[in-house]
């Protein structure tokens, strides 16, 4: 009861957190929880891990990321849609993420690069969204549950059969054992970068036709990694995921990069492996980025493990062991490398500020650049992107 000479609340803030009487999505996870909003982006029903990303800016380059494939990404940042998208921002031809939660409804754009709505963005391209959610008390049941399963559904009629999502959601088998790279890489024949209707057209600039060539193996890959490649100097070819060792010689290249992607690294490495292990006995100098960071440690005899909880945002503190500097970096994901698995001649030289897991390894006599945060993501804004400028001097040394 309250007291008799409690005020009444005047502000804004006082009143209800959702005081809409119609719930027209929910979000239901595995273990039963319901998490009511309002719907937004494509109408429909939507399963994936449930993770959270922190990051204040970059919601479009964070949906189109195809690592989130299979994932449903909660923003405990609040205002997201109020710079809108650009075909510029885009990661990917489209995105791979399930759907999506925001704690307020979609912001409307302002700002001169935005081109289209967010909202309106969403629903083309079939991204299931739900609004009004308490996200910070969604980040905390993820927390708790290790990365739980959930459904969204997001039906304008506000009907929904509950028991139904929730054993949808517990009948997903989970990120655990599943291979996502071949959906999401490029299919066909090697391609370019930089030349031609793929990025010409999207008003990118165009790669260098000189300078040494990287060929990327597409496990996933996030364009800033072939811009920023291309920015450094070098001629790109991006090839599917599971490119033979052979194919890839076939090409000449003077280093490769194993791209960031989806999934469990371990439910890649069947067909990963072989060709990296075969790459690293010619001697190629090889970039692996997060993903590929993953690959390249098990392709030495480590291991990977899915972590308790992922890490998935634009101010991850790394620390470099042997010079002290700590970056702060943007991260995504949800597996990493086991550090006591590692061969002898492979050294872990960077942590995470955070839980301490394994961030960058080196190999004895190896060409061999390999971390797991995402260079290319501009948090600091420019911190990390050095790492495309050290690659290549490692190629031409
Ligand atoms: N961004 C990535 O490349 C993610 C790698 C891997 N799928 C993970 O979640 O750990």
């Amino acid at each position: 009861m309250p007291h008799a000479d409690t005020p009444e609340p005047r502000s804004r803030l006082a009143k209800p957190f959702d005081p809409t009487p119609l719930a027209t999505a929910v979000l239901v996870l595995a273990d039963g929880t319901v998490f009511r909003g309002q719907g937004c982006g494509a109408e429909g029903v939507a399963v994936g891990e449930v993770c959270f990303n922190t990051a204040m800016t970059g919601y479009q380059e964070i949906l189109t990321d195809p690592s989130y494939a299979g994932q449903i990404i909660t923003f405990t940042f609040p205002h997201i849609g109020n710079v809108g998208v650009n075909p510029e921002d885009m990661e990917a031809e489209r995105p791979a993420a399930r759907g999506f939660v925001l704690r307020e409804p979609v912001t409307g754009p302002s700002n001169w690069r935005a081109a289209q709505d967010f909202d309106a963005w969403a629903r083309g391209h079939g991204l299931v969204g739900l609004s009004g959610v308490d996200t910070r008390a969604l980040t905390r049941a993820v927390r708790r549950g290790a990365a739980p399963t959930g459904v969204i559904a997001h039906n304008p009629d506000g009907a929904f059969d509950l028991a139904d999502l929730q054993a949808q959601a517990a009948a997903w088998p989970g990120l655990a054992g599943m291979d996502l790279a071949q959906a999401v890489s490029t299919p066909g024949e090697p391609r370019p970068w930089g030349q031609g209707a793929w990025s010409v057209a999207k008003g990118y600039a165009a790669a260098p036709e000189s300078g040494p060539h990287i060929v990327v193996v597409d496990y996933g890959t996030k364009h800033n990694i072939l811009r920023n490649l291309a920015r450094a100097g070098a001629r790109v070819t991006v090839v599917p995921a599971d490119t033979t060792a052979e194919a890839i010689a076939a090409l000449k290249p003077d280093g490769v990069v194993l791209s960031n992607g989806p999934g469990d690294p371990a439910a890649t490495a069947h067909y990963a492996v072989p060709t990296i292990r075969a790459l690293i006995h010619t001697g190629m100098p090889l970039y692996g980025i997060c993903l590929g960071h993953q690959l390249l440690s098990l392709a030495l005899g480590g291991k990977t493990v899915k972590m308790a909880q992922g890490h998935r945002g634009a101010n991850h503190p790394v620390k470099d062991l042997a010079t002290g500097r700590v970056d702060i970096t943007s991260m995504n994901h949800g597996f990493a490398v086991d550090p006591d698995s590692l061969p002898a001649d492979v050294k872990v030289t960077q942590v995470s500020l955070f839980d301490g897991s394994v961030c960058a390894i080196e190999a004895e006599g190896r060409k061999i650049l390999s971390v797991q945060q995402h260079p290319e993501a501009s948090p600091g804004p420019q911190d990390s992107f050095a790492l495309f400028d050290r690659f290549l001097a490692m190629v031409k040394s």
